[in-house]
């Protein structure tokens, strides 16, 4: 149903437009690549990848921006409605806000080092959200392995796309009340590790503090991500599981993150499938949802 060529036609400036947006917005701060591609994951996990994580909450309290993981969490809304805006004066009720979303997080982390893959496009954007979906089926950074398994297996992932997914932790920051736990009170962590994180993290107050995921290359998307994992240096307890498992021996994902820290170019070839396969959730197509002229409201009802 989706194809590459969507805007060929109907605005042909459309991608370009959007690679502009997103450069500008990672040149001004590298943090903004992060953010766009979490928008996009957090969009495509509930409801499918229909711009639903966008919509303001309404006098319903549907909104996914007042979810748990979403609240005061997710950035790049701004950068997202720039382009937009750019694009309707472009080409007026034609691109969708899903597929800026979906291009844009792949501008991202391309723009940061990353792999790059071709977006199929055509998705239509939704005229509701889901809170409740947002709040039960985003993964927790608590989570162990069987959580994060369990969380994917329900979105047709299976634990090797988990894995590879979760490199999207190669970039951006985490704030210190979603690490806290393991660096004060887990034994499989790296002591320096700890207690250098500790500086930025202490046991009481600076809930939001930030800290980089990966302590290596923060903002650059390789696999060192993985490399700090098998130095138990991984940050939060979820991406940690990763290598050590439940009860920290024979891990079934453990092979495949060694595999990763040894060769960067088949996590980058891995983690650019998975993408896509994440970008193609549910999309609505055809005559099904909207164009939305704002992105973050449902179109009024015309007259
Ligand atoms: C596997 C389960 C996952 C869990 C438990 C998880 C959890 C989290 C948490 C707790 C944060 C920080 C939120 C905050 O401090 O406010 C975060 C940030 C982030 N996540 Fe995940 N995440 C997961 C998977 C993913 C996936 C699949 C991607 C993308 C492919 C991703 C990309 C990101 C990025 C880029 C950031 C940083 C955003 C920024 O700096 O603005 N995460 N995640
Ligand atoms: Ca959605």
């Amino acid at each position: 149903q989706l194809s590459a060529k969507f805007y060929e036609q109907s605005c042909p400036g459309a991608l370009a437009t959007i690679r502009k947006g997103v450069k500008q917005a990672v040149h001004n701060e590298f943090r903004m690549g992060a953010s766009l591609l979490r928008l996009h994951f957090h969009d495509c996990f509930v409801q499918g990848c229909d711009a639903s994580v966008l919509l303001d909450d309404t006098d319903t309290f549907t909104g996914e921006k007042n979810s748990f993981p979403n609240a005061n969490s997710l950035r790049g809304f701004d950068v997202i409605d720039n382009i937009k805006s750019e694009l309707e004066n472009m080409c007026q009720g034609v691109v969708s806000c899903a597929d800026i979303l979906a291009v844009a997080a792949r501008d991202a982390v391309f723009e940061l080092g990353g792999p790059r893959w071709e977006v199929p496009l055509g998705r239509r954007d939704s005229t509701t959200a889901s809170l409740a979906e947002s709040n039960s089926d985003l993964p927790a950074p608590f989570f162990d392995l069987d959580g994060l398994t369990s969380a994917f297996a329900k979105k047709n992932f299976t634990v090797q796309e988990l894995v590879t997914l979760s490199g999207g932790h190669s970039i951006g920051l985490v704030r210190c009340r979603f690490f806290r736990k393991r660096i004060y009170n887990e034994s499989n962590i790296d002591q320096t590790f700890a207690e250098e994180k500790q500086q930025e993290c202490p046991f009481e107050g600076g809930d939001d503090n930030l800290s980089a995921f990966d302590s290596t290359t923060p903002f650059k998307f390789d696999n060192a991500f993985y490399k700090n994992l098998l130095q138990q240096k991984g940050l939060v307890h979820s991406d940690q599981q990763l290598f050590n498992g439940v009860n920290g021996t024979n891990s079934p994902t453990k092979d495949q993150v060694v595999s990763y820290a040894r060769n960067m170019a088949k996590f980058k070839k891995d983690f650019a499938a998975a993408m896509l396969k994440m970008s193609m959730m549910t999309p609505l197509t055809g005559s099904d949802g909207e164009i939305r002229k704002k992105c973050s409201r449902v179109n009024p009802p015309s007259t």
